[in-house]
């Protein structure tokens, strides 16, 4: 998307056609900057430190990560290694895995010898597969939104999202933000209640950062604001991302999630979860009781970072010394409190049934 003018994805292939270029998230808001990925050991700590994060850009790294470990290693045990590696930099988002397995089925029948052309060539089709996907999400949730300001003409549709599940989270468009851009490039009054999204406020940070440069109005809200905005009929729907979609619907997204679904339904808001298909398992039929949580560094939650009045990036602690720290980084939202899930091949209940029927292709996966 577009930052100061200038088009950007979330990763790219550099000019030297074969090191990667990405915006450093960890840096954002207040600077923006670019990392360079030498190395498949490169790669793997941009996802676990939270360089690049969201299930599909998490998908994308590691794809690219296995291309630089085959100018490293192309044998099949530096494939092992490199897979091994990169599989476990995070536990949650199923893209992960998804893309280490789709690299791994086009390496491991080909020549040694080829395999590094072959792994750039595979990892850049997921790129653009990526942004396809976002595009068919945009168009399949931009009708929710339309059907909203139909009800409304003139006003401005509310839109409620947690977290990041904007073109950074991806490598462009968005999951849950695609059918808000698309809506606002068709000039459609949206605005949207962005959760800070304790404790690493990628709400805060991030989403308000993208919207912002793409000149979407929008009001950042501590995380505990949503429900009382619903009550008072100020969220005319929510649009979540999800890093993991269990067979039975259930959907597994930033920690708070959750509470926000459980307010909608309270509320009667309709509550949406925006993903691409890599994101659906059906090897975990049941996501309360199989989806692991990745749980993170105490210092996420005891510590802030921010910027000073006289511009100086400062860290903070805001807990006390010795206060023992949970840090949940995810929870799971039951199927029942979930109104849709769009996906680039259409909204669909969220149940076996509908995910099956219109992703086949995924069952077989996770029977492999
Ligand atoms: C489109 S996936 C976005 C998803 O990923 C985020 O998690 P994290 O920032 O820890 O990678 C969050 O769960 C978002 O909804």
């Amino acid at each position: 998307m577009k930052v100061d003018g200038k088009h950007f994805r979330s990763i790219w292939r550099e000019r030297d056609g074969w090191s990667v270029g990405a915006i450093d998230q960890r840096r954002l808001p207040h600077e923006f900057v670019i990392a360079r990925l030498t190395s498949c050991e490169d790669a793997a700590v941009a996802i676990r430190d939270m360089l690049v994060r969201g299930a599909p850009l998490i998908g994308a790294t590691a794809a690219y990560g296995m291309a630089l470990a085959m100018r490293e290693d192309a044998s099949d045990a530096g494939l092992k290694r490199a897979y091994d590696t990169l599989v476990v930099a995070r536990p949650t988002a199923i893209n992960l895995k998804w893309a280490l397995d789709e690299m791994r089925t086009a390496l491991a029948p080909i020549d040694p010898l080829e395999r590094a052309e072959a792994a750039y060539a595979r990892a850049d089709e997921i790129v653009e597969q990526d942004v396809e996907i976002n595009r068919g999400i945009a168009g399949n949730g931009l009708a929710l939104i339309e059907a909203i300001a139909a009800k409304k003409p003139g006003e401005v549709v509310n839109v409620l999202t947690h977290c990041n599940a904007g073109w950074l989270a991806t490598v462009d468009w968005g999951t849950a933000t695609a059918p808000i851009y698309l809506a606002h490039e068709r000039g459609i009054k949206v605005h949207v209640w962005v959760d800070e999204t304790r404790p690493r406020n990628q709400g805060a940070s991030l989403t308000a950062w993208e919207l912002g440069h793409h000149g979407v109005p929008h009001t950042v809200i501590p995380d505990n604001t949503g429900g009382h905005l619903m009550q008072h009929g100020m969220v005319d729907l929510a649009i979540v991302g999800t890093d993991r979609v269990a067979a039975n619907g259930d959907v597994c997204n930033k920690i708070g999630t959750y509470l926000k679904a459980l307010a909608a339904h309270d509320n009667g808001v309709p509550f949406y979860v925006a993903l691409p298909s890599p994101t659906i398992d059906f090897a975990v039929s049941d996501g309360i009781r199989d989806i692991p949580i990745e749980q993170r560094s105490g210092a996420e939650v005891t510590d802030m970072t921010g910027r000073t009045a006289d511009g100086r990036l400062e860290t903070v602690r805001i807990v006390p010394e010795g206060s023992p720290v949970a840090n949940y980084a995810f929870d799971v939202t039951p199927a029942r409190l979930v109104t849709g899930l769009i996906t680039e091949r259409g909204v669909l209940k969220p149940d076996r049934a509908a995910l099956a029927a219109a992703f086949p292709e995924r069952i077989a996966a996770a029977a492999e």
